[in-house]
């Protein structure tokens, strides 16, 4: 297939399915004759993205589209990349490219459209440059600003682990140190990262190093072809570490239910140590071969991996009869993902919103049965569930949804508290959506992108327990004061209980109910007592 062709295709890709760039020519079902091949088509795309949005005002303000209708149809056939991206990969290359022209015959047509309006488009270039004051076409790149103020590298322990040589985190940072281009390492964090220099992530810093928005030194560089360090934004690396905690060899098996591309797989993998079993599903047979060959370049030895459904696996198999730990990270709207494609954000704000709503909804329901699903393994005790979505319908409403259902109280499923959630992480869950109760709130993670540095996201963790600590000593002090209060203020305060419901009708939190129930308990027992 064309070269441009090939790179429109997978721009496609990357707007309705999102991803990483790289994934996106497997998945999109492009086949390169060679991997230089390969390599010149995601250069193209990664820098077309880059330009987007000053390429798409192009487009409009000379209705390139509308002038060109014949070559560039607003309906393309399956299999053909839309007249959009081809428009704009193609223009990368007219306006933005040192090249400064279209590599395809003179003969075709797409070439030919875009030549005919060149002088419009070139002037259309220079007035928008002077519109945002750039000096170069080169400022219209998206900047550190509009990127994020930070990138980040995961270190990946597998590899110095099974391979030879010193892949190891003290061989990385002293390699950064010391390249031709080096990095000096900061022994404090500085947002936005200043050129040239990284550090440890202070949250995560056994694995996680953090560089300026605008590097991508990793590009072609052998601690990346290795595998030794994975593209992985900080957020992403929450769900493994938290699952993980206090994970022993001796405790056995994990599952990630959804699996693919594998960031968090591998992150597993490695904080396992290579040890025990890994089972992971992936549904997508296109997301399962990206899955495979992740797997393969991260040394994750202890991983099975299957092309299944987690909804069709049988909790009761013997298979998984030892496994422990479940991660959930199940397909989302994605509405966090600002750092790779901001643009998909703006794709969403512009949705109606019935369709958005009907969407969430599907999502959330089919989230809900993720959960459901693993509240059924009979030996696991910790399950974290996240997205990368800023909506609560997809983040505290199914949490507070899978433990209100039969299935959580029937298995003890109950929600970790903050002290094994990443304490040290200061954005916690909306308390609103938690129905009003700040314990359950405080024991999730969330992550704002234009404050945290990180992507959007969300992490709840499920534990086995009757009740958890917290609760207990909630529960206790309740009942001290419980016992003060006399039979005259029951009453008072279920009037004005009933009075509450009909002015403004509230869900009550299960420890709500269940306290009421205590309550009207001892007022029957008291009454009793009192009659005898
Ligand atoms: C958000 S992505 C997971 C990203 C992955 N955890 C990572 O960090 O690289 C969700 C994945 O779940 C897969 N998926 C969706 N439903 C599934 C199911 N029922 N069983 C297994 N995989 C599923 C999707 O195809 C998609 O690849």
């Amino acid at each position: 297939m064309n070269f441009y062709k090939s790179a429109a295709l997978a721009l496609d890709h990357l707007d309705k399915y999102k991803g990483s760039v790289k994934g996106s020519l497997g998945a999109a079902g492009i086949e390169t004759s060679s991997a230089q091949e390969s390599k010149r088509i995601l250069a193209l795309v990664i820098e077309t993205l880059k330009y987007r949005s000053a390429l798409e005002q192009i487009i409009a303000v000379t209705q390139l589209r509308t002038l060109e209708k014949i070559t560039f149809p607003k309906k393309t056939s399956p299999r053909t990349p839309s007249s959009q991206s081809l428009i704009l990969v193609l223009l990368h290359d007219l306006l933005i490219s040192p090249r400064g022209r279209i590599e395809a015959s003179d003969k075709w047509p797409p070439r030919q459209a875009i030549q005919r309006h060149q002088a419009r488009l070139k002037a259309e270039l220079v007035k928008l440059q002077i519109r945002e004051g750039k000096s170069s076409k080169e400022g219209l790149a998206r900047t550190a600003k509009t990127e994020g103020s930070a990138r980040y590298i995961r270190w990946n322990p597998n590899v110095d682990l099974h391979r030879e040589d010193d892949w190891s985190l003290a061989a990385l940072l002293s390699y950064l140190q010391t390249k031709p281009s080096p990095f000096k390492l900061l022994n404090a964090p500085v947002y936005p990262v200043p050129d040239g220099s990284f550090f440890l992530d202070p949250h995560l810093p056994e694995c996680l190093l953090v560089f300026p928005a605008t590097t991508s030194w990793w590009q072609g560089d052998k601690w990346f072809e290795s595998g030794a360090v994975i593209v992985q934004d900080k957020s992403s690396c929450f769900p493994a570490r938290v699952l993980m905690g206090e994970w022993d060899e001796a405790e056995g098996d994990c599952i990630d239910a959804t699996a693919a591309p594998g960031n968090k797989t591998s992150h597993m993998s490695a904080l396992m140590r290579g040890k025990q079993q890994l089972h992971a599903f992936e549904k997508s047979t296109q997301r399962f071969k990206t899955l495979q060959v992740m797997l393969e370049k991260a040394q994750c030895l202890n991983v099975d991996a299957k092309n299944a459904d987690f909804l069709q696996s049988d909790p009761c198999s013997e298979k998984y009869s030892n496994v422990t730990r479940i991660l959930l990270d199940p397909s989302c709207s994605g509405s966090g993902i600002v750092n790779r494609l901001d643009y998909l954000v703006d794709q969403e704000t512009d949705e109606a919103d019935d369709a958005k709503n009907e969407r969430l909804e599907k999502l959330a329901s089919f989230q809900l049965q993720m959960i459901l699903h693993a509240f059924k393994f009979p030996s696991v005790k910790r399950i974290v569930y996240s997205t990368c979505s800023i909506h609560p319908e997809e983040d505290e409403q199914v949490v507070q949804r899978a433990l209100s259902s039969p299935l959580a109280r029937k298995n003890s499923w109950i929600l970790a508290q903050r002290s094994s959630v990443l304490p040290s992480w200061p954005r916690r869950g909306r308390e609103e959506h938690f129905n009003g109760d700040a314990d359950l709130a405080d024991g999730v993670i969330r992550c704002i992108p234009e404050e945290d540095h990180t992507n959007g996201f969300f992490v709840a963790c499920f534990v086995r327990g009757s009740e958890s600590v917290q609760n207990q000593k909630k529960r206790a002090l309740e009942e001290a004061e419980d016992e003060s209060e006399s039979e005259h203020e029951y009453e008072a305060e279920d009037s004005k209980e009933e009075e509450e419901k009909e002015v403004a009708p509230r869900e009550k939190t299960s420890a709500q109910l269940e306290r009421r129930k205590r309550k009207k308990q001892k007022q029957k027992q008291k009454k009793r007592s009192q009659e005898v």
